[in-house]
């Protein structure tokens, strides 16, 4: 099979080939039944129910593919989508659209330095060595620094040389770079903090909060291929983020029961058989659901019960 060519007719959508992405993005299309088979070592796959193909690439490549309109879609973390912009400032018809937060791959763009030592503040790196992954995200972070450092409020460059930090770039461990004497202080991706803090650094401040998105292209081949994938994607995260809770209720604490658990629009109410009683099902965060357990326990709910969601579609 000609591969290129039966690319043709197809929505290409980049989705990250390795690394913290890789798996999660898996799953995702799993759940939003993109069914496809990739051939060992091919970064690319067609797409067997959907005129859809995928396009395995590093997670930094993809703002560029997208950027550029090359590519339609695509899942990302933020901070690559802001270093990409960084370089290359999106134009009317370049640069990246994000569609949807993923509401994973959660983690902080930080400037860190050794736990021991007398860098205590960004202003405390001016002038020294700082090693990235994320050169223009901290050549414009430090750039700014400095002129603020020097008393240019309107963010002209330092001219004294004293006041320009060096910014290098590495690929990956970029937190081993201060032990080895290559760095000042790192800038560089915080989750756990466990990395950071099993190289002995510690974070001082936050160039960018990130998340993984999915982004689209300004003018994508298949508009509404694009929004029948977002719908998917979109559903598969509202469900993981949800469950359903159903509990029984007397009418008479309607109100109460609406206050704990209000739902996405509204809770559905039955009427139960026994007189003064309703049943209530309704779509509670998961991350809160144990809190109302225990809000409607003690205002007399009863029979609560929680289920995974495994599918939706919702209204914002
Ligand atoms: N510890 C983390 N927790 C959550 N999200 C992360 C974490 N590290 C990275 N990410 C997100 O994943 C994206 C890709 O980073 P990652 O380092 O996994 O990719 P990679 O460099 O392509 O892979 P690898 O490091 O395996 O070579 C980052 O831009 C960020 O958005
Ligand atoms: O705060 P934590 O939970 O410890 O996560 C942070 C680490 O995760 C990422 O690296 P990753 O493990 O993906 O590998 P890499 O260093 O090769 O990029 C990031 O670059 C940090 O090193």
């Amino acid at each position: 099979m000609d591969l290129v060519n039966s690319l043709n007719d197809r929505l290409l959508f980049a989705v990250p080939k390795k690394g913290r992405l890789h798996q999660v993005c898996l799953d995702l299309l799993h759940g939003s039944d993109i069914q496809f088979h990739r051939h060992s070592r091919l970064d690319i796959a067609l797409v067997k129910n959907l005129p859809l193909a995928l396009v395995f690439l590093p997670a930094a490549d993809i703002p560029t593919f997208v950027g550029e309109g090359r590519v339609d879609l695509g899942i990302t973390g933020r901070d690559q989508v802001e270093e990409h912009e960084c370089a290359v400032p999106p134009t009317a018809t370049t640069g990246v659209v994000e569609v949807l937060d993923l509401d994973f791959g959660k983690c902080d763009l930080q400037v860190q330095v050794p736990q021991k030592g007398d860098l205590a503040k960004p202003e405390d790196l001016i002038g020294k060595n700082v090693v990235t992954s994320f050169t223009n995200l901290a050549e414009q972070y430090f750039r700014k620094l400095e002129a603020e450092q020097s008393g240019h409020t309107n963010g002209e460059v330092a001219k004294d040389a004293k006041l320009k930090t060096t910014i290098k770039y590495v690929g990956g461990s970029v937190e081993a770079a201060c032990a080895l004497g290559v760095a000042d202080g790192i800038v560089d991706l915080v989750e756990s903090g466990e990395t950071m803090r099993a190289a002995g650094l510690k974070a001082i401040s936050t160039v960018v909060s990130s998340s993984a998105i999915l982004i689209k292209s300004k003018h994508p081949s298949d508009p509404k291929l694009v929004d029948l994938i977002t719908a998917r994607i979109k559903g598969v995260i509202t469900a993981q983020k949800y469950v359903l809770c159903t509990y029984n209720i007397e009418r008479s604490k309607l109100d109460i029961a609406k206050q704990i658990t209000p739902g996405n629009r509204a809770p559905t109410v039955t009427s139960l058989e026994e007189a003064g009683w309703v049943a209530i099902s309704v779509m509670v965060l998961r991350k809160k659901i144990a809190l109302v357990m225990d809000e409607l326990t003690a205002a007399g709910a009863c029979d609560i019960l929680v289920s995974k969601i495994e599918n939706s579609r919702t209204h914002d």
